[in-house]
């Protein structure tokens, strides 16, 4: 245990950003002997109703637009400058969209703590010319940091109105788990630890992906029969997908709450699964959608889809 006081910061104030705000804020305040009880929250600064959102966080203890309706304790502190949050933080809670953590990572190079540690809850995958990449391997050659992941059955609200769920805690090391542990776990948001970051990461970006099909048969009006074939088959090739590409991806991990159980909840509670269903039934695009419906939350399903089916193609893989 280290002599200084664990300082926490998380980068991002969205859905889950602000929902998971509330548990660490609470055991923070719980645990004041290890953690500086103040959680720094990077807000992306926006304007709503004419104020500032980082403003608004501060002064009523909200995120009236991500999280409206739920009181974040009073400790979460929003900081709209992304260096000043990081500030002296040795564990970094990394809860963005996939598609901006390159330049969030671009803009913290060599600005961390030598200490910090780093953990994702990101639901998502990089595609580039040089193939897949995971969202923690973005940020550990970014930052050169040892990056945890946490994903789960965890559908914000529910999380944020306090309905029981368990996670699942994915590291390489074990105490640096235990650490992002004591911040998360809780009475009603159980975490349990696996040494398996790719296993635990990939069935958190790719069951978006079963989740669009899902909502697809929805839209479809198919019938409870053709969904729950939607969920096994895609379970079974998000499983082989991840083992394609990752050779020492575990397979008791699919059957944590990372694994079939957000597959489940996803396919059943989503945003990815709203969206999808609308789209059959209105004809409008994913992005269309995504600004009608969410209020600027973000999808991870539609890019996921791309980002894996251009691997596949590049690969000739499409009918394996
Ligand atoms: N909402 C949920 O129930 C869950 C979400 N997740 C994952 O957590 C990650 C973050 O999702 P949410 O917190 O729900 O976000 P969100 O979808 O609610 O909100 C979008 C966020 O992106 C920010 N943003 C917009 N433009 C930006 C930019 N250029 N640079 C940086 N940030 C920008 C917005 O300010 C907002 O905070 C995603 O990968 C998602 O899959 C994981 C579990 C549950
Ligand atoms: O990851 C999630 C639940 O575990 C949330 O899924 P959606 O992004 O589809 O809402």
């Amino acid at each position: 245990m280290p002599s200084q006081k664990e300082r926490v910061c998380l980068i991002g104030s969205g859905n889950w950003g602000s929902a998971i705000s509330k548990i660490i804020g609470r055991n923070l305040s719980q645990h004041s002997s290890q953690f500086d009880t103040d959680l720094r929250m990077w807000v992306f600064e926006e304007e709503v109703n004419g104020k500032k959102l980082s403003h608004i966080i501060n002064d009523q203890h909200e995120n009236v637009k991500y999280l409206p309706g739920i009181k974040l304790p009073e400790n979460v502190k929003a900081e709209p400058d992304l260096l000043k949050a990081v500030d002296g933080a040795t564990l970094l809670v990394f809860v963005i969209p996939h598609q901006f953590v390159k330049g969030i990572c671009e803009q913290l190079k060599g600005r961390i703590h030598p200490n910090a540690r780093a953990i994702s809850l990101i639901k998502g995958v990089d595609v580039s010319n040089s193939g897949l990449k995971l969202v923690s391997s973005i940020i550990q050659e970014s930052l050169q940091v040892d990056v945890s992941v946490l994903m789960g059955a965890n559908i914000a609200s529910e999380i944020a109105e306090e309905q029981f769920s368990e996670t699942t805690i994915g590291c390489k090391n074990r105490s640096n788990g235990e650490a992002f542990k004591q911040i998360f776990n809780t009475h009603y948001f159980r975490c349990a630890i696996v040494e398996d970051v790719a296993g635990v990461e990939l069935c958190g970006a790719l069951k978006n992906i079963v989740a669009i099909g899902a909502g697809l048969v929805d839209g479809l009006r198919c019938g409870e029969n053709t969904k729950a074939a939607i969920i096994r088959i895609g379970f079974m090739e998000l499983r082989k997908f991840a083992k394609m590409y990752y050779g020492g991806v575990k397979d008791e991990t699919f059957f944590e709450s990372c694994g079939i159980a957000d597959v489940i909840t996803t396919c059943f509670g989503g945003r990815n699964r709203k969206v999808a269903e609308a789209h059959v039934r209105t004809g409008k695009t994913f992005d269309v959608l995504e600004k009608e419906m969410l209020n600027g939350q973000k999808l991870q399903g539609n890019l996921a889809a791309r980002e894996v089916n251009m691997i596949l193609k590049a690969k000739g893989e499409t009918d394996k």
